[in-house]
Formats: C-alpha cells, sequence, structure tokens
C-alpha cells in the first residue's frame, strides 16, 4: 500500500507523558472528522484543531510507495545530528490527520524492523492494528470511540459532551486533559488546571512544544 504523507519531521514530543522525548513524527495526510478546510470546520465532527494536515507538501511530505520507503525516510531523520548512533530507543510519533485511515501491519514491521519503538496519536474512531507500542486516543465529543484501551487517554479541555467519568471505565495507564489552544488559551488551562484540582486521577498536559517553541 501506498501512503499519503503530509510531513515527517524530527522533534521532541510535546505532549502527554511521553513529553519531552526525542521523537520524529510522522503526519498523515487527512482526517475523518473534519476536510482540514477553514470553510468547513464549523461543521466538522471536530471542529478545534490546531493542524494543517490537508495535501502533501511539507517537509519529506509526499505520497510514499510502500512501507519500507517510509519506514527508510523516517529511520533517516531520526540519524540526524545524534552525538553518537548508540544509545537511545528510536521512537516515531504516527499522528495526521488521522494515521489510523492509513497505517497497516505492513508499516509497523518497517518501522519494528528499524528499532522504533512506535506511538500513535489518534481520535479513537477507528481501531488501532496491533503491534503499537504506545496508544495516545484523543476523545472528539459526538464521535464513537472504538478504541477503548491504550496507554494514554487525553482530552482536550473544555468539551462539553465528552463524559470524562464514563471515560475512566475505560483501559488507559494514564488519564490526562490537555488545554484546548485557540482565542482563549488562558480561560481553558484555568479550566484544566481547576479539573484536575477537583480530579485527582485525571493530570495536566500542556502542549510543551508550543511553549518552547519547538515544532
Ligand atoms: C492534530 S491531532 C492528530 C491525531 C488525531 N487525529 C487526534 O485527534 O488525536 C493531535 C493531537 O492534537 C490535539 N489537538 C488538536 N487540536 C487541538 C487544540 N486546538 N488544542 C489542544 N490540542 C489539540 C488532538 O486532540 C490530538 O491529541
Ligand atoms: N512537538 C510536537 N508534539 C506533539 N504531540 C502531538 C502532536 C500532534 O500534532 O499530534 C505534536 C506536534 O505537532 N508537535
Ligand atoms: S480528529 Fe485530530 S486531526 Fe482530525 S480534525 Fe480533530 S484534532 Fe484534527
Ligand atoms: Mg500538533
Amino acid at each position: 500500500m501506498s501512503y499519503a504523507v503530509k510531513e515527517i519531521f524530527l522533534t521532541l514530543q510535546g505532549e502527554g507523558r511521553q513529553a519531552g522525548r526525542r521523537a520524529v513524527f510522522l503526519r498523515f495526510s487527512g482526517c475523518n472528522l473534519w476536510s482540514g478546510r477553514e470553510r468547513d470546520r464549523a461543521t466538522a465532527d471536530c471542529r478545534f484543531c490546531d493542524t494543517d494536515f490537508v495535501g502533501m507538501d511539507g517537509d519529506n511530505g509526499g505520497r510514499y510507495a510502500d512501507a519500507q520507503a517510509l519506514a527508510a525516510r523516517v529511520g533517516e531523520l531520526w540519524e540526524t545530528g545524534l552525538d553518537r548512533v548508540e544509545g537511545g530507543v528510536p521512537f516515531v510519533v504516527m499522528t495526521g490527520g488521522e494515521p489510523l485511515l492509513q497505517v497497516d501491519d505492513a508499516l509497523i514491521a518497517a518501522l519494528h524492523d528499524r528499532g522504533f519503538e512506535i506511538a500513535v496519536e489518534t481520535n479513537g474512531t477507528i481501531a488501532a492494528p496491533a503491534g503499537i507500542d504506545w496508544i495516545c486516543v484523543s476523545p472528539k465529543a459526538g464521535t464513537e470511540i472504538v478504541q477503548r484501551r491504550g496507554n494514554e487517554l487525553k482530552i482536550v479541555w473544555p468539551q462539553p459532551g465528552n463524559d470524562h467519568r464514563a471515560m475512566e471505565e475505560w483501559d488507559f495507564d494514564h488519564f490526562l486533559v490537555s488545554p484546548m489552544d485557540g482565542e482563549d488559551r488562558a480561560g481553558t488551562t484555568a479550566a484544566a488546571i481547576a479539573f484536575v484540582l477537583a480530579n485527582p486521577r485525571w493530570r495536566l498536559s500542556a502542549q510543551v512544544h508550543k511553549l518552547i517553541g519547538v515544532r
């Protein structure tokens, strides 16, 4: 199978319990909850997206013919600027758009063959294939979540219509709230802090990459 990729870049994971870790970000094109066009945002199933995932025109973007070609490019980016080749487990974060529209067994195998630990950021509406090492599900209110197990559940906050008490019954190791970026980041951050202070099972996940000025 071929893969439509928006961009691939080396950065630090900015969100969740892996925040701060060196990571290659593999951003796939396209999403099942929004076309990515601004004129469709108000009627989309997900309306607060902070990401451009349309097309294949970003750094290292394009159509990759097969899993080997894509994994090879991810591997090259991991090698960029390393002090020494040994040490530290290679880490790739597959995101988008919605990565699970395209991620398949062949890609997981090709990345594992190159020694990668594989993480995914998903909206949870599509079941994850086996073999992904770190699953982050970020549910969107009003959608049906089929992926109810994983490593971290990360709710963008505040988001009326998400029943966080019901979600606490799902099979995740970490429960996180992440302030919604947009016109009122100070307000959403205050709301997320207040939520964590009232609900100790949940932790704050800041979008560290935006605070420290990396991609
Ligand atoms: C752009 S999405 C791509 C992956 C997948 N489609 C998803 O929604 O999880 C990556 C992460 O950014 C989060 N996100 C998107 N827009 C955001 C915003 N305005 N503020 C905070 N987090 C946001 C999503 O909830 C998700 O956890
Ligand atoms: N640095 C960095 N960390 C991230 N964590 C999740 C991201 C995403 O867009 O999926 C993201 C991103 O876009 N950049
Ligand atoms: S599901 Fe994810 S990629 Fe799709 S529009 Fe929402 S936040 Fe953006
Ligand atoms: Mg992002």
